[in-house]
């Protein structure tokens, strides 16, 4: 069994990205991202720090924009249009999920969709429906493909099982699956598909991505499965320093024993989704300055 490093493939990823990043400052360009954080929900604060400390450590400019949990929907909407008018910044992030009174989807809709990093606008999800690669797909699938190239997990006429049909993974990653570049066998599984234990267990490769802690267990495994854990779930735990333990949508103890290999969490997948938005937001930045 082997356990796919998560942290170290999202080190090399950033160590490909550093060299981009230095080669642009050289010719004058210092590529920029603009973190959105809508309200003061601790988790989200954790994962849009840890972006903009990410840009620091490789030499990209950043801003942090953060609005009042009760901002308008209109003042959201000014801060993306003075983001795209903004040349210093390529890329523009708003930290979902923003609070039920922000219509999400007008917000994505509002973002240019040369500076989408996220690849959420539509413009971005057709391009990757076509196959068009000048598009941005969004960082946790992306994350996901690079750690099953990196593990040397063979995706051609694999049958592979993507548990989730969210927009920022389960939709995506069914795409990236069963594009020419992966060229696996799909199936999408959501909360009301039938029989869902003995569903995955026909699959090569498994994709979870429910939000639901150890939500796989082992009766949904078969021996030699490649599984990929995308869930982060906070769990209460007295004896953990910080009161939470991060699990993911995998029972890692029962399932690890049977896998050809797994992702951890953390040290899996939510590295690799950090490392895939800075890869992005160079990407965006080539595109927008011709470099
Ligand atoms: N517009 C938008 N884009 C996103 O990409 C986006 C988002 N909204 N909303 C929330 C999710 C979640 N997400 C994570 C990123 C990194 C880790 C990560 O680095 N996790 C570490 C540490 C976990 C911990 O200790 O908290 C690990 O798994 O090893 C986790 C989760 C990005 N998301």
């Amino acid at each position: 069994m082997q356990i796919i490093d998560g942290k170290l493939v999202a080190s090399q990823v950033l160590e490909e990205v550093k060299g981009d990043i230095d080669r642009l400052k050289a010719a004058g360009i210092t590529p920029g991202l603009a973190v959105v954080l809508v309200g003061d929900d601790p988790a989200s604060q954790v994962y849009v720090n840890s972006k903009v400390k990410k840009c620091g450590e490789l030499g990209m400019h950043s801003r942090k924009i953060v609005l009042p949990a009760d901002a308008s929907q209109e003042e959201l909407l000014e801060v993306i249009r003075e983001l795209n008018a903004d040349a210093s910044i390529h890329g523009i992030l708003v930290q979902s999920p923003p609070p039920p009174h922000i219509d999400e989807a007008a917000v994505v809709l509002e973002i240019d969709p040369a500076k989408d990093v996220d690849g959420f606008h539509p413009e971005n999800v057709a391009k990757l429906v076509m196959e068009d690669e000048s598009g941005f797909v969004p960082c946790t699938p992306l994350g996901c493909i690079r750690l099953l190239k990196a593990a040397g997990i063979e995706t051609a006429g694999a049958n592979a099982v993507v548990i989730g049909r969210s927009m920022i993974v389960g939709k995506p990653m069914a795409h990236l699956l069963m594009s020419k570049q992966s060229n696996a066998t799909v199936t999408v599984a959501h909360s009301r598909t039938k029989n869902l234990p003995e569903l995955c267990r026909s699959a090569d490769i498994i994709v979870a991505a429910i939000g639901r802690p150890s939500f796989v267990t082992a009766e949904f495994v078969k021996d030699g499965a490649v599984v990929i854990d995308v869930g982060i779930n906070r769990v209460e735990d007295a004896s953990a320093k910080r009161g939470y333990r991060i699990v993911g949508d995998v029972a890692y103890d029962e399932v690890a024993p049977r896998c050809r290999a797994i992702t951890p969490v953390p040290g899996g997948v939510g590295p690799m989704t950090i490392a895939m938005l800075m890869a992005n937001t160079v990407k965006a930045c080539r595109q927008q300055t011709g470099a």
